[in-house]
This record gives C-alpha cells, structure tokens and sequence, in this order.
C-alpha cells in the first residue's frame, strides 16, 4: 500500500516540476469582489445593449459569496488553469445579470492589459465607444484618416452592429478602404455580419465569397440574412492580434424559449447574444473546435436544464482551461434540488447564492412559488407563473397553492362525471 508521503511525491516530487503539482490558485475577479458595487461595469456593458434596452437597473438585493478555494490540483494539461463559478438563487434574484455582469468583467481583463500598450489615438476612439459616443469616435477616425488597430475597427464594428448603426457602420468600411486597411479574415467576417443584418446581401454575398475560410458564424449571418445570428462568438479578438477582450461565448438551454434563442435576457430586458443548445455535449462540435479551443470563457445560463453540466464544467475547466460562469436555479417550484446545478459545487471555485424580493413581504427570497397547478418539474415561463418568496411565504403560499389545485382538480373530475 501506499503510504501519504509516497503519494506525496509521486503527485508532487521535491524540486521538481512535475505534470501534477499543487499549486495557489491565481487570484480571481470573483474571491472577493461584488461586481454589483462597480458602477463603471455596468457602464461599459453598453457594448452588449440593444438599443431599446432599458439602463439596468440597481439590484434590489444582496449578494451572498461562498469565497474560493485557495488550493487547485493542476491537471497534466499545461493549460488547465480553467475556473467553475456558479451562481445560483431562486427567479428573479439576478443570476443572469450577474453572468452578464461577470462576463463583462472577465472580457474587460483582456480589454484593461491591452488598453495599457495601444496607442493614444486607439486609447481615444475606444473610450469614446465605451462612452456611448459612437458618432464622435467614427467623425475622429475619419478626420485623423490614418488606420488603426483591428481591435479598435472591430470595436467600433461591433458596436454599430449591436447598436444597429449600420450605415455608421458602412462609414467606418469607408474610411478602411480610403486609408487602404486590409481587414483580417476576422474584421472581414465582421462587415459580412455589418452588411447581412444591415439587409445589403448584396455586398454581404461579395465579402462572404472573398473570405478564405468560411466560419460557422460566417455561414449563419449569410443564410439568416437579415435575421439575428443563432451562433455567436462575442469575442475571437486573441486570434485576430487586437487582444482587445477574453474570447466569450454564452450558451443557454434552447428550452428556455421565452425571449427567443439567439440571445440570453434579463428581466429587465438586458441581452447578450447566445449559442441555445439542447446538450453541452454538441457545443464544441456546433461552436467549431478550432473557435472552441480559442475561448477563454463559457457563460452557461439555465443551467438547470443542462443533463451534462458536471462533464462538460469538469472537462472545459480541467482539461481545456476554460473560465466557466454557470448561473441556473438550484431547486425547483418545490425546492428540491434542480437538474445538475448542484452536482456541480464540488468542481467550483466560487459560489455565489443570490436572493431576491419576496414579492409578499419584500423580505430576502431564497425560494420560487409556482402560482399554477402544473405539477411536471420543468414548466419555462416567467412571472406569470412563478414569483420569488420568503420562507414565511413559501410555505404559506404553497398551502393555498396545493388546495386550490385539490380544488380545481376535484371540480374537473366532478365535470367529467356529470358530462359522462
Ligand atoms: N421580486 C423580485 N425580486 C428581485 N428582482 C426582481 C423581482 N421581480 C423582478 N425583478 C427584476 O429582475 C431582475 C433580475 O433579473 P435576472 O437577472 O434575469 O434574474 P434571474 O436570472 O435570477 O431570474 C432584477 O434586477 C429586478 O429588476
Ligand atoms: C422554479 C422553476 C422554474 N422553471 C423554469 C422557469 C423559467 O423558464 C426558468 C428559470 O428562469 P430564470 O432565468 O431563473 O428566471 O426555469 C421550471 O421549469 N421549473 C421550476 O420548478
């Protein structure tokens, strides 16, 4: 038999870098940090507007964090220096909005290092689109006429596509071609997705034949046309040398069918555009497995939904160092525990419980009530079915659930037998 020290230095031999060692983890936005308090992320989350959004508004309610472990095991893969964060907490409580809010923060890590080497004129024409003033950074950049950054052109690109400023957009093709900017196959799928959702498939069909490789998200902007895109990478930037965010992508439950399937929404309406799958298990073969590699963080919505979410958290974080955000219900309308949401605790670096306002009382609500008679486990909707409540409630509001369904229930029967 083994002993523990003959363990030990078979898991971590003395003086030796060894595949498997034990190391610190390295410090994570979420040890210690409320995203909530930052007023500045939620500014700067403009860039995942839609227009007709309305400006987030404050949380209504506390968040709770079980802080981090301190100790990983990594894994013999070089790059398992992947994270699990999970956030949990009955509906309404924010669990979306903090994944927004986190993935936010995780693309911003990427956007703070390189912000510090770009140039002046770069510096400028991002904060200005950071600022919401698109029209002066696209006027900036035309009368400076020179070319920047394929971080700064996609930016300003991609804002004029969430903004739906298209023929902004169409100006800052211009001032490429003036200033003789070749754009990479990236900002070239960029204006592809510019053009087909702006309706000129004309041009789109152009660029799209132009490209060299045909990505998925290529592909999808052509076919859809003028319709959203069902897939989308919100990031690639690291490939494509602007190094300007963390590669994203957001993926929810396609049974979740409430605000549509190409984007995750809050409550209150904020959207990010999202990948709406059936199982974890086909992301990277839908997603591409080249645009999988390149990712640096997975923001999982409905995770409750998900069968796979232990296999596919354990494997992104362990063996692909993925950074993966899992935000879901951890129990249903009864309070037991829902899908694998839980299961997944173990594999986490961080947990986050949020509440949110029992709609009786406006005490903290850690529970969900079903104000309906359907009993199946698994029934999408939103207020109009479920409502966030206090203990107190929850138990008060389920007894006079239960009897009106006992009621409704016998009535019905009895209506049968008089019909029979
Ligand atoms: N009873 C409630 N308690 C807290 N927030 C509520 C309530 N009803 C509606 N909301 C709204 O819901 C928002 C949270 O939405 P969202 O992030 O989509 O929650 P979740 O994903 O947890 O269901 C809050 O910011 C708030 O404006
Ligand atoms: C409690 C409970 C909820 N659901 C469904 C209802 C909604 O479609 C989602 C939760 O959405 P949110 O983003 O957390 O607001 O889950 C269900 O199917 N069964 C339940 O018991």
């Amino acid at each position: 038999m083994l002993t523990i020290s003959s363990m030990k230095s078979l898991i971590a031999p003395p003086f030796a870098h060894t595949p498997f060692s034990l190391y610190l983890t390295k410090a994570s936005p979420f040890a210690s940090k409320s995203i909530f308090c930052n007023p500045t992320t939620l500014q700067t989350l403009r860039f995942i507007h839609t227009k007709s959004e309305p400006p987030m508004a404050s949380p209504k309610f506390p968040l709770f964090s079980v802080q981090n472990r301190s100790l990983q095991t990594k894994a013999s893969n070089s790059s398992a220096s992947g994270e699990v964060h999970v956030i949990v907490g009955p509906m309404f409580a924010g669990k979306t909005t903090t994944l927004l809010r986190r993935i936010q923060a995780e693309t911003e890590k990427g956007r703070l290092a390189r912000v510090r080497i770009s140039c002046h004129l770069d510096k400028t024409l991002k904060g200005l689109c950071f600022s919401g003033r698109l029209s002066e950074a696209i006027g900036l950049l035309w009368r400076t006429g020179v070319k920047v950054e394929p971080g700064t052109y996609s930016l300003l690109l991609q804002e004029c596509i969430f903004m739906k400023e298209y023929r902004k957009g169409r100006r800052i093709h211009a001032q490429m071609v003036i200033v003789g900017y070749v754009p990479n196959e990236y900002l070239e799928n960029k204006l592809l997705i510019l053009y087909a959702k702006s309706g000129n498939l004309v041009t789109a069909h152009v660029l799209f034949d132009k490209l060299q490789e045909k990505s998925l998200i290529s592909w999808n902007s052509m076919i859809t046309g003028l319709h959203c895109l069902t897939l989308s990478a919100v990031g690639k930037y690291r490939e494509y040398g602007g190094l300007l965010y963390r590669s994203v992508a957001v993926i929810k439950s396609n049974k979740d069918t409430r605000f549509g399937l190409d984007s995750i929404v809050t409550h209150d309406g904020v959207k990010l555009p999202c990948c709406a799958l059936a199982n974890l298990s086909s992301f990277r073969q839908k997603f591409g497995s080249d645009a999988y590699d390149k990712l640096d963080v997975i923001g999982i919505d409905e995770a409750q939904f998900f069968e796979d979410l232990y296999d596919f958290c354990s494997e992104a974080a362990d063996h692909d160092g993925k950074t993966v955000i899992v935000a879901g219900l951890d129990g249903d309308y009864l309070r037991r525990s829902f899908g694998s949401v839980l299961d997944i605790i173990p594999l986490a670096d961080s947990v986050t419980k949020l509440t949110a306002r029992c709609e009786f009382c406006g005490k903290r609500a850690f529970f969900t009530l079903r104000k309906t008679k359907e009993t199946q486990t698994e029934l999408i909707g939103g207020s109009d079915i479920y409502m966030p409540v206090c203990r107190q409630h929850y138990v008060s509001g389920h007894v006079v659930v239960e009897a009106a369904r006992i009621v409704l229930g016998s009535q019905k029967s009895q209506c049968e037998s008089c019909a029979v």
